[in-house]
């Protein structure tokens, strides 16, 4: 597609000393973390602690008040999309994200292969027989091959997820944003969910950013995993070193305890 070659050991991600307020409100505060290619980061947290917000920065449709956003090398914070030249690079990096919404966003006027074609259809030249043959194979790794021409209503939550994540992969993403994937699922049709992952991840090679509360999702699909909480990244690192050191926000957080480090708000 024409874009620049990275070198393989540049994160797919770095924040460093990321913060966010509205009004008083601070929301991320000193946030600094990597994430490498190829990975697959889970950020936990409580409601209203920032995740969402941290995603908005990563894609550039929210400026931090402080700190750098590194997206495969490029600063986004530092991008102005009133300047022509930054608009295009912005655009470009936009182009390298996937994005799985919580509620699936699906175009409910428009059937299953639409919405998969869509992004094809919005951001590359391909002809309609690439369409075609892109949207069946990406239907197909998801398993809803045989609901190409149904509309988003006629299918089921668990169906619709995957829908949207064979549009979230429609046009080879870099990095794929998923935005609590599990919620509104029951807990088989989480875990089958969180099995997709593992095998998009297997065969395609993106990263992938996960924002959740499912501490099981968690640990089924981690490589590393972040906490935020209160503002902060209380703990973030290599899964398996991240449950050994069980901060109290996360083991709160595990155990479902209302009292905590965890301020209720
Ligand atoms: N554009 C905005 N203007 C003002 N406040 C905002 C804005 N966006 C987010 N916030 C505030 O930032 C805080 C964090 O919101 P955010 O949506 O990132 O939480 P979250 O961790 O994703 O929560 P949840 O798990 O419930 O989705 C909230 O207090 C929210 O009200």
């Amino acid at each position: 597609m024409g874009e620049k070659v990275i070198p393989a050991d540049v994160p797919a991600v770095v924040l460093d000393g990321v913060s966010k307020s509205f009004g008083t409100n601070t929301v991320l505060d000193g946030v600094s973390l990597t994430i490498d290619r190829g990975s697959i980061a889970v950020m936990l947290g409580p409601s209203g602690t920032g995740k969402s917000v941290l995603l908005r920065c990563l894609v550039g449709l929210l400026k931090p008040d402080k700190g750098r956003v590194l997206v495969f090398g490029e600063d986004v914070a530092a991008l102005d999309e009133k300047k022509a030249r930054d608009r295009k690079k912005l655009f470009a990096l936009r182009r390298r994200f996937g994005m799985l919404f919580q509620d699936g966003a699906l175009f409910d006027d428009m059937t299953v292969f639409d919405n998969v074609a869509f992004p094809m259809r919005l951001h590359t030249d391909m002809s309609e027989a690439a369409i075609r043959e892109k949207v069946s194979d990406r239907l197909a790794r998801v398993g809803v091959a045989h609901a190409e021409q149904k509309f988003p209503a006629e299918l089921s939550g668990g169906m619709r997820k995957r829908v949207a994540f064979a549009r979230a992969i429609a046009i080879d993403p870099d990095i794929v944003l998923c935005d609590e994937p599990s919620s509104g699922l029951d807990p088989v049709m989480s875990a089958t969910l969180d099995e997709l992952i593992l095998e998009l991840h297997r065969t395609l090679g993106m990263t992938f950013i996960i924002i959740s509360h499912d501490t099981a999702e968690a640990r089924k699909v981690a490589d590393t995993i972040g906490m935020l909480a209160n503002g902060k990244l209380v703990t973030f690192g290599p899964a398996q070193q991240v449950f050994a050191e069980n901060h109290p926000a996360l083991e709160q957080f595990f155990t479902r305890a209302t009292v905590g480090p965890i301020k209720v708000v």
